[in-house]
């Protein structure tokens, strides 16, 4: 097993905190820093090589098992900055470490039983928070989605040891109460399936972020309200009708839920190419949105919504005239604050996922999937083998979940997709 190091906290600050991690973690650090510290102990070194000083920094080791990956481990505190990073990898190289992958801190902590694979991901994601709601969901799936498929697999294996039994004995010496019970589990570990999955969208939703579209006809203040939500110039804004023809967007935080909005082109018939190809794409944009905010200057047609999709009328430029229904003046801000406390409760309903363990990936929906399929399936085979098999594919749905049984492939793509570090 090779020795890794990278550095794990961000660009900029004034401290860089670099971590080597495997077995050759100790040896390295010796040459490097002259002594090693006790355990878990914080302390100041020079860091030097072959005559020449690098830093001074603060180091801490991890000895095997107790540590992130659970190999050998050190944390040092360098002196911020590039040259210092770059002086300090160098010397690390000719003394036998190679830089980390993206991930491989991470997969090495769940190859050595440190985290399974739904802690990893609940752990990457909540380093990728960027909102509240996105904190929150992340911290509560590092320990509860685990702790719950803990809790899933332990029902699957009683339901399998029931089915053994029923394999293994002749029907006449079991009372029919096993069979029955046997079923009545499989049901309810089924329905539990059924619940997290139910659950997932809103999940998804959240951890990927929501998409508003704004539709409307040419200047009724599409532009003008994008900006007044962002809180920015994004949009050009003119008295010109047609002037925005493409997809302008904002990633905006409504009540803690990442919402990208985006002004589209107004939505007209038009002989003008460009124009036209900008009123197809706000179309496409509108069907695949979360939600839409229809917007109509006074006395105007609101546009049609795409069925199945929610939605909001908004009357615009209410300073102008007093709008029936829900009216807002982007101009003056009137009616903006309960605008963006309607559209944060639209996001809150769009990503609220009930409390249920949430499954945010589609990696870990396919898994849940895959279990469902199997259980139900096994309530719908009388043939006891047939059903011990359906149950067993269950049982490896569940396991795939947490990463015990992984194929390398799937590993690959969830550890690439963390950042060098992690
Ligand atoms: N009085 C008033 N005028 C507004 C308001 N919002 C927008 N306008 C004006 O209406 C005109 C059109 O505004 P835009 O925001 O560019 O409209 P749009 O819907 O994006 O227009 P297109 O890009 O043509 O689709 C501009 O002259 C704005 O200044 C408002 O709340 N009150």
């Amino acid at each position: 097993m090779s020795t890794i190091f990278a550095p794990i906290t961000g660009r900029g600050g004034a401290v860089t905190v670099l971590r080597l991690s495997g077995p050759g973690t100790f040896g390295i650090v010796q040459a490097l820093a002259g002594s090693l510290p006790a355990p878990r102990r914080a302390s100041l070194r020079p860091l030097g090589h072959e005559g020449r000083r690098l830093d001074e920094a603060l180091l801490v080791t991890f000895p095997a098992p107790h540590s992130f990956t659970g190999e050998d481990v050190a944390e040092i505190s360098l002196h911020g900055g590039r040259a210092v990073l770059a002086a300090v990898s160098e010397v690390l190289a000719t003394l036998g470490a190679r830089p980390a992958e993206p991930g491989e801190f991470s997969r090495r902590a769940h190859q050595n039983g440190k985290m399974d694979l739904l802690q990893a991901e609940a752990m990457a994601d909540l380093i990728a928070a960027e909102t509240e709601a996105q904190r929150a969901m992340a911290l509560e799936s590092m320990t509860g989605l685990s702790a719950a498929c803990l809790i899933w697999r332990e029902e699957l294996r009683q339901i399998m040891a029931r089915q053994e039994a029923l394999i293994d004995f002749p029907d006449e010496d079991l009372p029919p109460e096993v069979e029955a019970a046997l079923l009545a589990g499989i049901i309810a570990l089924r329905d539990e399936m059924r619940a997290a999955l139910s659950a997932a969208p809103a999940a998804e939703r959240l951890r990927e972020g929501l998409e508003f579209v704004i539709l409307g006809a040419p200047n009724a203040g599409k532009s003008t309200l994008l900006n007044a939500l962002a809180g920015e110039e994004i949009a050009i804004v003119s008295d010109i009708p047609g002037t925005t023809r493409d997809a302008v967007g904002v990633r905006v935080d409504l009540g803690g839920v990442p919402v990208h909005i985006t002004d589209t082109a107004g939505l007209r018939e038009t002989e003008d190419v460009i124009e036209a190809e900008g009123v197809k794409r706000a179309k496409a944009r509108a069907a695949r949105a979360d939600f839409l905010l229809l917007v109509a200057a006074p006395g105007e047609a609101f546009p049609e919504a795409p069925k199945g999709i929610p939605c909001l009328r908004l009357r615009t430029k209410a300073d102008l005239t007093p709008a029936e229904g829900f009216g807002v003046s982007a101009r003056t801000g009137l009616g903006m604050a309960e605008l963006r406390a309607k559209l944060a409760e639209a996001a809150a309903e769009l990503t609220d996922t009930k409390g249920a363990a949430a499954l945010a990936r589609p990696r870990q929906i396919a898994c849940v999937r895959d279990t469902e399929a199997a259980l139900d399936a096994a309530l719908h085979v009388e043939d006891p083998e047939l059903r011990g098999e359906e149950l067993r594919s269950a049982s490896q749905a569940l396991a795939r979940l947490v990463g015990i049984i992984g194929v390398e492939e799937i590993l690959d793509a969830v550890f690439s997709g963390f950042c060098i570090g992690k």
